[in-house]
Order: structure tokens, then sequence, then C-alpha cells
């Protein structure tokens, strides 16, 4: 049962965009209540409308049928109690690194002095304490999406929402930001929606595991992950278990 206390819940929702050819269903049925704190990773197949439940939580689109609430709050729009963090990092480039943090604060009002503590606190939190002068160009792709995460995170969003960002990494800095997101996710106790391709990835990051079914997305399975906060999930005996009842549900999903 939903509980006001739940950081998100999703009641009924149901979206369909019109396409040129008529209306494209996305999503239908999605019931999903968060406790705050959990870190649900969203998988399934190409098309089973990812992306759309994540845009709809962050309010970028109003869904056709059904109410989201965040934090008690119906969600009506974006807000800055939802954070967001896309594949590729959308990052200003006339900007330093430290105002690419500041940026959401800067236009909230806060001043000067606070915006600058707060974007310390935050490149730190994600590695880059001494990055905060250097340009956005003179960064690596991991580094680029570290900055994302921590613009994200400078109005303290309750929810962090991250659209497949590790998507366009290369395979290490995508198992270094993986262990980073878990180390994150366990100091700031965030509630974390992330959405991902990989299976491998999803067990490693998530406490609640989603599978949705192909197009329209219905949820098929969803699983407290159970495995301990290890630094490393992947040597626990539970991972390789559930690792495959999330591959095959996915692949019964795009079947
Ligand atoms: N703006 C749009 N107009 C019409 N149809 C859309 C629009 N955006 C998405 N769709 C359709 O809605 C469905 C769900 O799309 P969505 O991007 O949410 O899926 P996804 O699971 O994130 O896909 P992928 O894993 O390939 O990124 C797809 O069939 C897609 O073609």
């Amino acid at each position: 049962m939903p509980s006001t206390d739940d950081a998100l819940v999703l009641t009924g929702i149901g979206h369909e965009y019109r396409g040129g050819s008529g209306p494209v269903p996305a999503l239908d049925g999605i019931d999903l209540s968060l406790a705050a704190g959990e870190h649900l990773v969203v998988v399934g197949p190409s098309g089973s409308g990812k992306s759309t439940l994540l845009r709809l939580i962050a309010g970028f689109l109003r869904p056709t049928r059904g109410e989201i609430a965040a934090g008690g709050v119906p969600v009506r729009g974006p807000g800055p109690d939802r954070g967001m963090v896309f594949q590729q990092p959308t990052l200003f480039p006339w900007l330093s690194v430290r105002a690419n943090v500041e940026f959401g604060l800067r236009t909230a009002g806060v001043p000067r002095e606070r915006r600058r503590e707060v974007a310390g606190e935050r490149l730190a939190q994600v590695g880059l304490a001494d990055a905060g002068r250097m340009r956005t160009y003179e960064l690596s792709g991991g580094m680029r999406q570290r900055v994302a995460i921590a613009r994200a995170l400078a109005p303290d969003p309750g929810v962090l929402l991250m659209d497949e960002p590790f998507g366009a990494l290369d395979a290490l800095t995508r198992e270094r930001l993986q262990d980073e997101v878990r180390a994150l996710w366990s100091a700031t106790g965030k509630t974390i929606v992330s959405i991902t391709h990989d299976v491998d990835e999803a067990v490693r990051l998530g406490s609640r595991l989603v599978v949705l079914s192909a197009r329209p997305g219905r949820i098929v399975l969803d699983e407290t992950s159970g495995l301990p906060r290890s630094p490393d999930p992947r040597a626990e005996p539970g991972f390789a278990p559930l690792r495959d009842r999330l591959a095959s549900a996915v692949r019964a999903a795009a079947a």
C-alpha cells in the first residue's frame, strides 16, 4: 500500500503519444510506490517506455492517465525536488565546471557565497573537488557525467532521476561511475530512479528492480534486490541468480 511518506507514488499511469499515424501507447497501468532512500532501476526492451516513465516523473510530460506524487505533492511539471541526469550530459560550454553546478541555484536566487559552498560540496562528492575552474570541453566523458550528477544534486532534490547515465561511456569508466553512484547513494540516502539496458548494471546499482514489457510498457517484474550493500555486489552469492531472473524477464518481455 502506498503511504504518504513514500518518495514517489505512481497510480494507474498510462501514456500515449500522438504519433503521425495515430496514437502511440507507450505505458499502461503503471502502479509503483517508492520509499525514500530506494534506488529503483528500470530495465526493459527498447521502446518499452523507460524514458517516458522518467520524463513523466521529472514532469517534462504529463501522463495521459493516472497521477504521480513526489514527496506527497502531485507532479504538475519539473521542480527542484527532482533532479535529472541525461545520457548525454548537457553542460554549458561557456561556463566553468563550478558555474555549471551552480546554474540551477543561481536561477533559484541562492546567494553567491552559498552557491559556491554547495557547488564545492557537490563537486567533492563526485570526486571533482579540484575541477571547479575547468571548462567543460577540457573534461573526459566520465568527468562530464560526474559534473552533470553534481549539478542535478546541487538543489538537494529528494529524488534523482538518471536516464541511461553511463550508456555513452567506455566499459572501464562505466564501472567506475557505477561504483561512485553506489557510494553516493549509500552516503546521501537519496531516492534514485535510473534506467539502463544493462542487467548487470541494474543489479549492481538497484535496491529495487522493475522490468517493463514491450510497448505499451507494463510492469512484468518488481523485485527488491535483497543483496547486501557491499562495495562490490557481484561478489555476493545472490548476484548471479538475480541477474539471471532479470535477464529472462527482459528476454520474455521482448519476445
Ligand atoms: N515524442 C514521441 N512521439 C511519438 N512517439 C514517441 C515519442 N517518444 C517516444 N515515443 C514512442 O514511445 C515508445 C516508448 O519510448 P521510450 O523512449 O520511452 O522507450 P525506451 O524504453 O526508453 O526505449 P529505448 O530503450 O530504446 O531508449 C516508443 O515506441 C517510442 O517510439
